[in-house]
């Protein structure tokens, strides 16, 4: 039978110990439904009690929906040894269980607390005893165990010894600084999962050396219940154990382990964190990260049509995501025909070398090249008939302090002039506003916005260049347009100019 796995997440709590961040209340309900409802990750840690009034209002929204739902006990806080404080904020805030924060190495107690182990023991006796008065379940961190481990063993094991005693629900072992490795991971929790089997341990990996996700890993395998993430590795310092790489790790590798973790909302959450959050996800980032399903080099666009020469148990589907076919300097015929297929345009074999010699070409410069550049280049190379229909001929943006941007606009579309006005949140919503009202009166319909980025194109030699990158979707499908002006709002209008030509009939 397969043991499951706990899956904890504490992108609320430690994840929101990422210097610079700090999510509002509403974000954190948005998210802690995201997380229970769609990830259904098991427990989520929301937040540290006494920090200030908004995450006591961000607690209080969180408890009172999930009342509602009947997932009270899924819902954590991290609380301190003082004497009832933190239950106090706990009770105002409605959260039934608390993460209680002790010292899992002498040196801490010694030197933070100043404490003896016997004077800690009792003191956490009486806050789990105040705690099961008011009915909230505790939890319990062994804050730095992992040097515990290494340089206090004796105090650890004492300390487990005293928590056996105590009506608590778990355990949690933190590697805090993220300083051991796989193998001290499983020696030291294989040696407390033995000793004390009736007790149930999570495991909270940190980043330090990379070594978070191969920490978790050892974790499971030496017997630990349950385990803390976070999305996107969100942490101090150098994070904790990412969630995606996490999931996919155990799923693909532990076969003997069952998580109740629905993979295919891995992406759309890390999305939302990084969007709450501005701290954006690393392109190369295992799962989640823009170009860790796109094959660049020709050779491996070439193997994927033959026996699927170049794929793995990490199929992006499994994530809700698609593969994705290069274009640039590397590029052979494979990629450019695999893009030509999502764009339903076939070239023969001369027109096919004729376009992959000009986007090796345009890839040499440092050039972006975009599937959706390609009409545009085969309409270059080939002197054919991609006719644009699509025009923005005019516009008026204005901006001014204190009113609301807005934009006058005359399209012309197969060869007829409409024109429109509307306001905005900015310049460019403004611009998207007034051609959703084009199209609307001509009853067609645009794809959504899923992404929009800005930068100065490496090698442009010019930081007056800059360059939008838009994402949208239409119908299932993601495509990416992309514009280069002097001006951010006219870059990004250009890069929409390019998207109504490829949607057009
Ligand atoms: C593993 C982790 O990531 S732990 C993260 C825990 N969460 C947080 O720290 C949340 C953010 N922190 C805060 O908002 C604040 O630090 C608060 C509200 C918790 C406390 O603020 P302050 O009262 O100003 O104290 P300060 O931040 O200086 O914390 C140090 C005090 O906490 C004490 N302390 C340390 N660990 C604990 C503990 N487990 N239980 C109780 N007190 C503790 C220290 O001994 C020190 O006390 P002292 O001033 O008497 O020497």
């Amino acid at each position: 039978m397969k043991r499951t796995i706990e899956i904890m997440d504490t992108t609320l709590r430690d994840g929101e110990q990422t210097s610079g961040v700090s999510f509002s209340a509403s974000e954190k309900l948005t998210l802690a439904k995201l997380l229970l409802d769609e990830l259904k990750v098991d427990r989520i840690e929301v937040a540290s009690a006494r920090v200030s009034e908004g995450e006591l209002d961000a607690v209080k929204q969180i408890t009172s929906w999930a009342k509602s739902q009947g997932y009270l006990d899924r819902i954590e806080v991290l609380t301190f040894i003082d004497g009832g404080v933190s239950l106090e904020w706990m009770k105002k805030a409605g959260a039934k269980v608390q993460n209680l924060l002790t010292k899992g190495s002498l040196n801490h107690l010694t030197h933070q607390l100043k404490k003896t182990p016997e004077q800690h023991f009792k003191a956490i006796a009486k806050v789990i005893a105040q705690a099961k008065k008011q009915r909230i379940t505790t939890n319990v961190y062994l804050e730095d165990w992992s040097n515990g481990m290494r340089n206090s063993k004796k105090y650890v094991f004492e300390y487990l010894d005293f928590l056996a005693t105590q009506p608590i629900k778990r355990v949690l072992l933190p590697d805090t600084l993220g300083i051991i490795t796989h193998t001290e991971t499983y020696e030291y929790l294989s040696e407390i999962v033995q000793q004390y089997p009736k007790m149930h341990f999570d495991f909270h990996g940190h980043n330090d050396y990379d070594l978070g996700v191969a920490n978790i890993m050892e974790a499971v395998k030496a017997g630990c219940h349950g385990l803390h993430l976070t999305v996107n590795g969100m942490g101090e310092r150098a994070g904790n154990a990412p969630m995606a790489s996490a999931i996919a790790v155990i799923n693909d590798f532990l076969p003997e382990m069952k998580i109740n973790v629905n993979e295919k909302a891995l992406y759309k959450v890390s999305k939302l964190v990084s969007a709450f959050t501005g701290v954006g996800i690393p392109s190369n980032k295992p799962i989640v990260g823009d170009n860790v399903f796109t094959q660049t080099a020709g050779i491996h666009a070439d193997g994927d049509s033959k026996n699927n020469l170049y794929f793995s148990n990490l199929m992006p589907e499994r994530f809700g995501r698609k593969r994705k076919y290069a274009l640039g300097k590397m590029s052979g015929k494979a990629n450019i025909q695999k893009n030509l297929q999502e764009l339903g345009l076939t070239l023969n074999d001369d027109e096919l070398k004729k376009v992959t010699a000009r986007i090796i070409e345009l890839g040499d410069k440092k050039e972006r090249v975009t599937k959706e550049d390609l009409p545009y280049i085969i309409s270059d190379v080939l002197d054919t008939d991609f006719k644009q229909s699509v025009f923005v001929k005019s516009y008026v943006l204005t901006h001014a302090k204190g009113l609301q941007p807005s934009t006058t606009l005359s399209m012309e579309i197969n060869g007829k002039t409409y024109e429109e006005n509307a306001s905005g949140d900015g310049q460019y919503d403004a611009f998207m506003n007034a051609l959703h009202k084009v199209y609307a009166s001509q009853k067609k319909a645009l794809p959504t916005l899923t992404d929009y980025a800005v930068r100065i194109p490496p090698g442009s030699n010019s930081d007056a260049l800059c360059e939008t990158i838009i994402t949208w979707e239409m119908d299932g499908k993601e495509f990416t347009s992309r514009g280069l002006d002097s001006d951010q709002t006219v870059s990004a209008i250009k890069a929409t100019e390019k998207m109504l030509n490829l949607i057009a009939p």
